[in-house]
C-alpha cells in the first residue's frame, strides 16, 4: 500500500469532498481516498502495484477538479482581515446592483421590454456562455448519478428558457456564478487559518557539507545533518544544539513568544526562530516527523473527526435536495405556475447546511493552534462544549511533576547516604518523576551509584532491582510495606518506602511544587462543569491536602487501570467526562475520556498522540480558554444551523406560494452561505486563547 497526497483545486463544499472521493475510489487499486476540504487536499491509499495515480488524477479531473503540483508548497496566502471585508464589500456591491436591476428590471417592464429588442438566441447563448462552467459541474456530475445543489439550479434555468424568459435565466445563471464565488471565498477564508500555520513550516535548510555549507530545500535533508541556523534565522528541524548560543522564540509551537535559551545539549524545534546568536543543530527529526510538522498534519486531519452534528448537518443536506425537488414538483402540480417552481427550485441552499459546521469548527480549531492549543477534530469542539465532569491528574498536572527529595530518613541501622545511594541505584533506569528526585539528591551528595540488575519497574507502585547484591525496592506502602516505627503523615508530601532484601531500610520524602495559576483556572472551570476530581496515584494523604487547598473531590491510590475505570465509571453514568494529564503517564485514562487534554506537551510524541486536545505549554490558562473557545465555537456552529434552517424555510415558502420572483430568488440564495461566512469569522478575528 502506498499513501499520497494531492492538492486538488476547486473544491469549495461538502458536495465537492464527496464527489471527488467517490470519483477516486472508483478507481481500480484505489483503497481510500480521504478528502480534507479546508486543506485542499486528498490523502490516497492504494495498491501501488496497480499503478493507480494516472488514474487518479484522470478521475479527479473528469470530475471536474484540478490536481495541483505539489501538496506540499503552501500557497501564498494574500487573505487578511481588510482583504475579507474589502471583498465582501465588493460581493455585497455586485449583488446589489444586480438585484436592483432584476427588481427594477421586472417591475418597470425592462423584462420584457429586452426580450423584445435583443434576440432570444443571443440570450440563450449569453445564458450558455456564462453558465459553463456550472451546467459542466452539472453535467459530469449527472453522468456519475449525483444531484448536487446546482442541479436544481439548472433545471430552474432550463425551466426559464423553455418558457422564453431568457432574461430571468440569465440573472439566475448570473447569480449562480456569483453563490460559486461566495461559497468558495466562505470555504477559502476558514482555510486561512489552517494556511497561516502550514506557512510557518521550514522549507530550506543551510546544512554542512564536506566542500562547505549549502542551502537545500528540507527535504533533502536527513537526521544527522548538521544545520546552521543564523540569527533571526528559523530553526528548520527538531535537534540538538551541537554548538551556540540563542535565544529561541518558540511561539510558532507554544503560542507564546517567552524566549528561552538554547545551549550546546538543548533540544530545539523546527519552526521556532532563533535569535541573537548562531546555531549548530544535529538534524534528528525533519519535515511532517518534526513537533511543529505533527501539529500541521494533525490539525489538517481534524476535519475527519466529525462530531454529531456535523454527521448530522451532512446527512441531512444529503436528504435536503431530493426534498427540495419534491417541493417543486408540488408546487407546479398544485399551484401550476412554472415561474413559481423555477423560483423553489432556485432559492434552496443545501450547500450551507454542509459548511455552517466545518467553517466555525476549522476557524476555532486554525486560531487555536497558532496560539499553541492543537484540537484534534470537531468531535472534540462538540464534547468539549457539552462536557460536565472535569477529572485531573495530580502529578504534572497540578504540580509541576519535578518532585524533590526534602528528607531522607533511614531505619535499621543503615546510613541515610547508604539508604539513598542504594535507592538511586534502583532508580537509575526509572522514568518515574520520583526516580529521577531520587537520583538528583543522590547526585547533589556525590554519591557513586553501583549498576542495577533484574531492574522492574510496577506502574503505579514503584521499582525494584538488585545492587550490590541485595534486593532493594523503592515505592509506595501497598508495595514495599509499611513499619510501625516510621511517621507517614507529612502533609503534601509524599513517601517513598525502601526496603533493602525486604526489610524496610527508611523513608525518602518527595515534595512536588504546585503549577502557577491553577486556582484561577479551576474558578473559571467551576462555570462549566459540575464535578471536578482529582485522580491520583499517590498516596491518600498527600492527594488530600492538595485536594483541600484547591477545594476538589478527588480518589487516591490509584493504579493506571484504576484510571481508567474510574472515567468510564462517569461515562456510564451518562457523564461528558474531560480529562486533564500531562499525557505522559495518564495516555490510557486521558484516550478513554471524551476529551483528553494533555499539558505542557511540547515537545513530547507521547501526550500528542495520546491526547484529543494538547497545550503545547505549561499554563493552566489555556483549559479555561480552550473551553471557552469550544462553547464560542458551538454557539457560532448552532446559530449557522439555525439561521440556515431559518431562512430554507422562508424562502421555500415564499417561493413555493409565487410570492418569490425567480430572479429574487437567485439573488437570495447565497445569503446564508454570506451569513455563515460572517458568523464564523467572529471565531477567527477574536484570539480566545490567550497567556494573561
Ligand atoms: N519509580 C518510582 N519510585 C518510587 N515510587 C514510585 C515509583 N513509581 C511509582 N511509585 C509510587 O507509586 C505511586 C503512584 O505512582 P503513579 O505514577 O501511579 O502516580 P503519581 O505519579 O504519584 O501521581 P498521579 O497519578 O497524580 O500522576 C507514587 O506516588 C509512588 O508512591
Ligand atoms: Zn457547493
Amino acid at each position: 500500500m502506498e499513501r499520497r497526497e494531492l492538492a486538488v483545486d476547486g473544491m469549495d463544499c461538502a458536495g465537492c469532498a464527496r464527489s471527488v472521493k467517490g470519483a477516486i475510489e472508483q478507481v481500480q487499486g484505489v483503497q481510500e481516498a480521504d478528502v480534507r476540504l479546508m486543506a485542499g487536499k486528498v490523502v490516497v491509499t492504494a495498491n501501488a502495484n496497480a499503478q493507480p495515480w494516472p488514474a487518479v488524477s484522470d478521475a479527479i479531473e473528469r470530475a471536474g477538479y484540478t490536481v495541483a503540483d505539489s501538496a506540499s508548497e503552501p500557497k501564498e496566502s494574500a487573505a487578511t482581515q481588510t482583504h475579507t471585508r474589502r471583498s465582501m464589500g465588493v460581493l455585497a456591491a455586485v449583488a446589489a446592483a444586480v438585484l436592483a436591476m432584476a427588481v427594477l428590471g421586472h417591475g418597470l417592464g425592462v423584462f420584457a421590454w429586452i426580450e423584445r429588442v435583443v434576440p432570444w438566441p443571443l440570450g440563450v447563448a449569453a445564458t450558455f456562455g456564462l453558465g459553463y462552467p456550472v451546467f459542466k459541474k452539472v453535467a459530469v456530475a449527472t453522468l456519475n448519478r449525483r444531484i448536487i445543489a446546482h442541479t436544481l439550479m439548472a433545471v430552474g434555468v432550463a425551466a426559464a428558457l423553455a418558457t422564453g424568459e431568457w432574461v430571468t435565466a440569465l440573472i439566475i445563471v448570473i447569480f449562480m456564478r456569483l453563490g460559486d464565488y461566495v461559497e468558495s471565498f466562505t470555504t477559502e477564508r476558514a482555510r486561512d487559518a489552517l494556511r497561516t500555520l502550514v506557512h510557518q513550516t521550514p522549507q530550506q535548510a543551510r546544512i554542512e557539507r564536506e566542500s562547505g555549507t549549502e542551502q537545500v530545500s528540507i527535504g533533502e535533508v536527513v537526521p544527522g545533518d548538521v544545520v546552521q541556523v543564523r540569527p533571526g534565522e528559523k530553526i528548520p528541524v527538531d535537534g540538538t544544539v551541537l554548538e551556540g548560543h540563542a535565544t529561541i522564540d518558540q511561539s510558532a509551537i507554544t503560542g507564546e513568544s517567552m524566549p528561552v535559551e538554547a545551549m550546546p545539549g538543548d533540544s530545539v524545534f523546527a519552526a521556532t526562530v532563533a535569535h541573537g546568536g548562531r546555531l549548530r543543530i544535529r538534524a534528528e527529526e525533519i519535515g511532517e516527523d518534526t513537533t511543529f510538522g505533527r501539529v500541521v498534519q494533525m490539525v489538517e486531519e481534524a476535519e475527519a473527526h466529525r462530531g454529531r452534528m456535523q454527521q448530522w448537518a451532512d446527512q441531512f443536506s444529503g436528504y435536503y435536495l431530493p426534498f427540495v425537488a419534491a417541493a417543486a414538483g408540488a408546487t407546479y402540480l398544485i399551484g401550476g405556475s412554472i415561474m413559481a417552481t423555477v423560483a423553489v427550485l432556485v432559492v434552496a441552499c443545501s450547500c450551507a447546511f454542509a459548511l455552517a459546521t466545518p467553517v466555525a469548527m476549522l476557524a476555532a480549531i486554525g486560531t487555536s493552534a497558532r496560539q499553541g492549543v492543537l484540537i484534534k477534530g470537531g468531535k472534540y469542539i462538540e464534547a468539549l462544549a457539552q462536557a460536565d465532569t472535569l477529572l485531573i491528574d495530580k502529578t504534572g498536572t497540578l504540580t509541576l511533576g519535578e518532585p524533590r527529595i526534602t528528607d531522607v530518613i533511614s531505619i535499621n541501622g543503615i546510613t541515610e547516604a547508604e539508604l539513598l545511594r542504594l535507592a538511586a541505584a534502583t532508580e537509575q533506569h526509572s522514568e518515574h518523576p520520583l526516580g529521577a528526585a531520587v537520583r538528583r539528591a543522590a547526585t547533589a551528595r556525590e554519591l557513586d551509584l553501583p549498576p542495577p540488575h533484574d531492574f522492574e519497574a510496577v506502574p503505579g507502585r514503584g521499582v525494584r532491582a538488585t545492587v550490590d547484591g541485595t534486593t532493594v525496592a523503592v515505592g509506595n506502602a501497598s508495595f514495599v510495606g509499611n513499619a510501625p516505627g516510621i511517621s507517614t503523615n507529612r502533609p503534601g508530601q509524599t513517601p517513598l518506602y525502601v526496603s533493602v532484601d525486604d526489610e524496610l531500610a527508611g523513608v525518602l520524602w518527595a515534595a512536588d511544587a504546585e503549577r502557577a495559576g491553577v486556582q484561577s483556572a479551576l474558578d473559571a472551570l467551576r462555570n462549566h462543569f459540575d464535578t471536578l476530581e482529582i485522580l491520583t496515584g499517590d498516596a491518600e494523604q498527600t492527594a488530600e491536602v492538595v485536594a483541600e487547598r484547591f477545594g476538589l473531590a478527588y480518589r487516591a491510590e490509584l493504579l493506571p487501570d484504576d484510571k481508567i475505570a474510574a472515567v468510564r465509571a462517569h461515562q456510564d453514568a451518562g457523564r461528558t467526562v474531560v480529562m486533564v494529564g500531562d499525557g505522559v503517564n495518564d495516555a490510557p485514562a486521558l484516550a478513554q475520556a471524551d476529551v483528553g487534554i494533555a499539558m505542557g506537551a511540547g515537545g513530547t510524541d507521547v501526550a500528542i498522540d495520546a491526547a484529543h486536545i494538547v497545550l503545547m505549554r505549561d499554563d493552566w490558562a489555556l483549559v479555561p480558554a480552550v473551553v471557552q473557545t469550544a462553547t464560542r465555537a458551538l454557539g457560532v456552529v448552532k446559530s449557522n444551523l439555525v439561521l440556515t434552517a431559518v431562512y430554507n424555510m422562508l424562502a421555500l415558502g415564499a417561493a413555493s406560494v409565487g410570492y418569490l420572483p425567480p430572479v429574487l430568488a437567485a439573488a437570495l440564495h447565497s445569503i446564508p452561505d454570506l451569513g455563515i461566512l460572517a458568523n464564523s469569522s467572529r471565531l477567527l478575528r477574536r484570539s480566545s486563547v490567550t497567556a494573561d
